[in-house]
């Protein structure tokens, strides 16, 4: 059995990365780890888990946990992990940090769009950017896990077959995004409040997000060419989800099946990415509680442009399931135990 320790139980993510791993044959949680709730029963805080989880949280004593666990999954603000993080503590357990803490090769980059003094910039190199489509054979030897961001999984997965290729034109990229609430996580803030966000929607981090680089950075290691593009994301009136409509010019004229054939070569042996049939776009509620990102395109002849798009839920193929696909790779595990959820609906 791997023992699993959780920093940051009590968030979103979190919470998820607990529904999943008490459902996984191979590993068990011995620390649900919290700064809030320390000493009381993880089922007060989210109802779903009493009479499932009778454990208390505990606090954040990396050195406790890394004697204690196997794996650490760190569900934490950004600049918490990187403050963990040690060759002592990394000897003794293996890190799955689903901040952002590892996942930009740059300090200097990472500091100026993170606004934060990176805390262990000498873990950086080290750490693997867990994209487990891309990344796999890196990823099963990793002692330090980059969990890849939200927006950038559903992006980069949606373009990455184009970009590999070299059919688009990559400074010609611009993503639209959208993202149900409980992205932005548990935490209080007026603009997450019920009367902000029903009945609404609103573009945010406008030319600025955080997760611009991030997807800059995986579609230039993709194509082989320094990528500047536009991301937009916007908030939505739902509790999960994330939609992706990203557009590109097409350096030559291609046809549906060429592309069809393209995207299938490359996910056809993906379990969790699904190339939709011809004209079915990608919906939010076909893959949410699901470890699925559906992926299409089409092609517009009139402008010379293809629209790439994908849909997953935030919480699973964004958050906690990309985080357990992880650690099934790098404890040698089907990599899709304890992820096999069929998409809920409605
Ligand atoms: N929500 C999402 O869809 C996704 C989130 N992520 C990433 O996962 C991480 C967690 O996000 P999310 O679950 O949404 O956030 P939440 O705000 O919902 O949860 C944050 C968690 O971190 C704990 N925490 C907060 N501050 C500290 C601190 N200073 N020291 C220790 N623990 C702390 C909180 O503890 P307590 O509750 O006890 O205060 C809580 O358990 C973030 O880095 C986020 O970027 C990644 C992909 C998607
Ligand atoms: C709706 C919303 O606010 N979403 C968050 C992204 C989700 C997240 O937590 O980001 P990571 O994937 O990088 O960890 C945001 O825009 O900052």
């Amino acid at each position: 059995m791997i023992k699993a320790g959780i920093i940051g139980s009590t968030g979103y993510a979190g919470q998820e990365l607990v529904r999943l791993l008490m459902q996984h044959k191979d590993a068990e949680i011995v620390w649900y780890g919290s700064r809030s709730y320390i000493d009381q029963k993880y089922y007060d805080v989210f109802h779903n888990m009493f009479e499932i989880v009778d454990d208390k949280c505990l606090d954040d004593n990396i050195e406790e946990l890394a004697e204690k666990a196997d794996v650490v999954f760190t569900a934490t603000p950004q600049g918490l992990c990187s403050s963990l993080v040690s060759e002592d503590v990394l000897s003794k357990t293996k890190i799955i940090d689903l901040s952002a803490d590892f996942r930009i090769k740059d300090v200097n980059r990472y500091e100026e769009w993170y606004r934060l003094k990176h805390q262990s910039p000498e873990f950086i190199k080290e750490a693997v950017y867990g994209l487990c489509e891309i990344n796999r054979e890196d990823i099963k030897k990793a002692r330090l896990i980059a969990n890849p961001g939200c927006y950038p999984t559903c992006s980069t997965l949606s373009i990455y077959p184009m970009a590999k290729e070299g059919l688009i034109d990559m400074n010609s990229i611009i993503i639209d995004a959208k993202s149900g609430t409980s992205g932005a996580g548990r935490g209080a803030k007026v603009n997450n409040l019920y009367c902000e966000v029903n009945e609404n929607i609103k573009a945010y981090g406008v030319a600025t997000h955080r997760h611009t680089p991030e997807i800059e950075d995986q579609l230039s290691y993709a194509s082989g060419e320094k990528v500047v593009l536009n991301f937009t994301p916007h908030l939505v009136p739902m509790n999960r989800g994330i939609l992706v409509t990203a557009y590109a010019n097409l350096k030559k004229e291609v046809s549906y099946e060429e592309i069809k054939e393209i995207y299938d070569s490359y996910y056809k042996e993906e379990k969790f990415v699904r190339v939709l049939e011809k004209d079915v776009c990608p919906e939010t509620r076909w893959v949410e509680g699901s470890n699925y990102v559906d992926v299409n395109f089409k092609i517009d002849q009139r402008t010379g442009r293809i629209i790439m798009m994908g849909a997953m839920d935030n919480l699973v193929k964004g958050a906690a399931g990309q985080a357990v696909q992880n650690m099934n790779l790098m404890f040698g595990l089907d990599e899709a135990e304890g992820l096999e959820l069929v998409p809920m609906f409605p």
